[in-house]
C-alpha cells in the first residue's frame, strides 16, 4: 500500500490527466488533498479502501441544454449543469449559479467544496451543485422566467427531496428561485421543499436570506474570540454587494465593526465613514443597480473601477465576499502589509493558492470558505427540515441555532487543529474535520 504522500501524488497526476482543462476543480481538489496527508497517516485504511479516489469523482455529472426564448423572439441556447459530487451523509446539497462564466471545472469546483462545507454543518446533507451560463442581469423578468422554465424542464428528471435539493448562489436569488419552483410544481403536481431558499408565502425559512452573512460573522466573532479578541471597534474591507455581502456588513456593523467598502465587479466604494447599508440594499436589491451609484448617492464615497484588494488603507479584517480568485497573492501581500489580522470567506475560494500561502507566511489568521460560508447551506438544510414537517420556525429560532452551527464549526476545526498539532491552521483544520465524517460513512457504506 502507497504511503500517504505517494498517494496523495498519484490521486493528483490523475486529476491532472483525467481533467487537464478544469483549474477550478484542481485548484480545489489539490488544496484539500493537500491538508489531509495526516489524517491518512493515522488512517490507512482510508488508503486502502481509495477513499479519496472516490470523493475527487463525482457520483454524477449532468450536462443539458437549455433552449429559451427571449423578448424580441429569438431562439437562444444555454448550457445547464448539475453535479451530483458525494451523496455519503444525505441527500446532495447546494446552490445553482447563473453567470456567464460557468463551465463544468467551476460547477465541480463548487460540488467538490460543498461536500465537506455539507459535513461540518453536522446536518445530514451530501455535496453538490449546478447552474448555467446563462447572464441573467440584462434580462427581463419574462426572460427570466423563460430560462427558468427551461433550465428546470431538464433538471426536475434528476432532482428529488431525497435526492437532491438545489438552492441559490450567484444570480440566483428569489425572483428566480420562485420561476424555477414553479416550473417544478407544474410538472410534478408535488409540494415537496424540492428547492431551499424559497419565498417565505410558500415554504421558505425566515433567515435564509440573511443566512451565509449572518453565519460568515458568528463565524469570525467565535475565530477572533478564541484569539483574545473582539470585533467592536475593529474596521472591515469586505468585496461584493450581493446577497452575502449585504447581510455580512449588516451583522458586522450590529458587532460594532466599521465596514467601509464593498464592490461588484466593475469597480468599488470606499466610504470612510462606514457603509450606509440602506443606500446598498436600495441599490442592489430593489432596483438591481450597479455600486457605483452609491457613490453618487453618499457624498463621503468615492468609487474606483478594479479590484477593491488593490486599495491601500489601514484595516483589521478582510472578508471576500463576491468570487472565486479575486484575491491573489499579490493582493494578499497587501493585505499582509495593510496590518489585516484575519482573512474570513464568505465567497467560495476567493483566496488563490498563492494567497493562502501569503496568509500563512505572514501569520494572518484564515478562515476557509467551506467553514466560514456554511450558513446559508445549514440554513437550507434547516428550511428541509421544517418543509417535512409542514412547519415554520421563527426568526429567532432558525438564527439562534445558525449561531451554534457556526460556534460549532469554528470549534471542530480548531480541535482538528489541535488534534494534529497544525499550528493554528484552521484550513487543513476545517478540511480534517470534515473529510473525517464523510470518510466513515464512505467506508461505512462499501463501494456504491
Ligand atoms: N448565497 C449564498 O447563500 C451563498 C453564496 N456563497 C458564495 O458567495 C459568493 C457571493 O454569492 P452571492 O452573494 O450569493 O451572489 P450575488 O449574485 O448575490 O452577488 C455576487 C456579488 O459578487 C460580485 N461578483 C461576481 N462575480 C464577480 C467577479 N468576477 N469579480 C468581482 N465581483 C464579482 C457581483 O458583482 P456583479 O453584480 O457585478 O456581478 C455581486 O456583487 C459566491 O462565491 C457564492 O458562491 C457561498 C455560500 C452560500
Ligand atoms: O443553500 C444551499 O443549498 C446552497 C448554498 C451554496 O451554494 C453554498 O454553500 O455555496
Amino acid at each position: 500500500m502507497a504511503d500517504a504522500e505517494a498517494y496523495i501524488k498519484d490521486l493528483k497526476e490523475t486529476i491532472t490527466h483525467r481533467d487537464p482543462n478544469q483549474p477550478e476543480f484542481q485548484e480545489a481538489a489539490f488544496t484539500v488533498l493537500d491538508t489531509l496527508k495526516p489524517v491518512l497517516e493515522k488512517h490507512p485504511e482510508y488508503i486502502k479502501a481509495n477513499i479519496l479516489g472516490e470523493l475527487v469523482e463525482p457520483e454524477r455529472a449532468i450536462q443539458f441544454r437549455v433552449p429559451w426564448q427571449d423578448d424580441e423572439g429569438n431562439y437562444q441556447v444555454n448550457r445547464g449543469f448539475r453535479v451530483q459530487f458525494n451523496s455519503a451523509i444525505g441527500p446532495y446539497k447546494g446552490g445553482l449559479r447563473l453567470h456567464p462564466s460557468v463551465n463544468l471545472s467551476i460547477i465541480k469546483f463548487l460540488g467538490f467544496e460543498q461536500i465537506l462545507k455539507n459535513s461540518l454543518t453536522g446536518l445530514p446533507i451530501g455535496g453538490g451543485k449546478g447552474g448555467s451560463d446563462f447572464n441573467p442581469k440584462d434580462k427581463s423578468d419574462s426572460e427570466i422566467m423563460r430560462f427558468c422554465q427551461s433550465f428546470m424542464t431538464e433538471l426536475q428528471k434528476h432532482i428529488g427531496p431525497d435526492l437532491d435539493v438545489p438552492a441559490g448562489d450567484i444570480g440566483v436569488g428569489g425572483r428566480e428561485i420562485g420561476y424555477l419552483y414553479g416550473q417544478y410544481k407544474r410538472l410534478n403536481g408535488s409540494q415537496n421543499g424540492i428547492l431551499t431558499g424559497k419565498g417565505l408565502e410558500y415554504g421558505g425559512s425566515l433567515a435564509r436570506t440573511e443566512a451565509t452573512g449572518f453565519g460568515l460573522i458568528y463565524y469570525l466573532n467565535a475565530l477572533i474570540k478564541d484569539q483574545g479578541e473582539s470585533l467592536k471597534g475593529k474596521t472591515i474591507k469586505i468585496s461584493g454587494a450581493g446577497n452575502v455581502a449585504i447581510y455580512a456588513i449588516q451583522k458586522a456593523q450590529e458587532n460594532g465593526a466599521k465596514v467601509v467598502t464593498a464592490s461588484d465587479s466593475n469597480g468599488y466604494v470606499y466610504d470612510p465613514n462606514g457603509i450606509d447599508l440602506d443606500t446598498v440594499k436600495q441599490i442592489k436589491e430593489v432596483e438591481r443597480g450597479r455600486i457605483k451609484e452609491y457613490a453618487d448617492k453618499i457624498s463621503s464615497a468615492t468609487y474606483t473601477e478594479g479590484s477593491v484588494w488593490d486599495l491601500d488603507i489601514d484595516y483589521d479584517i478582510a472578508l471576500p465576499c463576491a468570487t472565486q480568485n479575486e484575491i491573489s497573492g499579490d493582493e494578499a501581500k497587501l493585505i499582509a502589509k495593510d496590518g489585516a489580522k484575519y482573512v474570513a470567506e464568505g465567497a467560495n475560494m476567493p483566496s488563490t493558492t498563492e494567497a493562502i500561502q501569503v496568509y500563512k507566511d505572514k501569520g494572518i489568521i484564515y478562515g476557509p470558505a467551506k467553514a466560514a460560508n456554511a450558513g446559508g447551506v445549514a440554513v437550507s438544510a434547516l428550511e428541509m427540515s421544517q418543509n417535512s414537517e409542514r412547519l415554520s420556525w421563527t426568526f429567532e429560532d432558525v438564527d439562534g441555532q445558525l449561531k451554534d452551527i457556526m460556534e460549532n464549526i469554528y470549534q471542530k476545526s480548531a480541535d482538528a487543529d489541535k488534534e494534529y498539532d497544525l499550528g493554528k491552521d484552521y484550513q487543513a483544520g476545517a478540511n480534517i474535520a470534515g473529510f473525517e465524517k464523510v470518510a466513515k460513512a464512505m467506508l461505512a457504506q462499501g463501494l456504491v
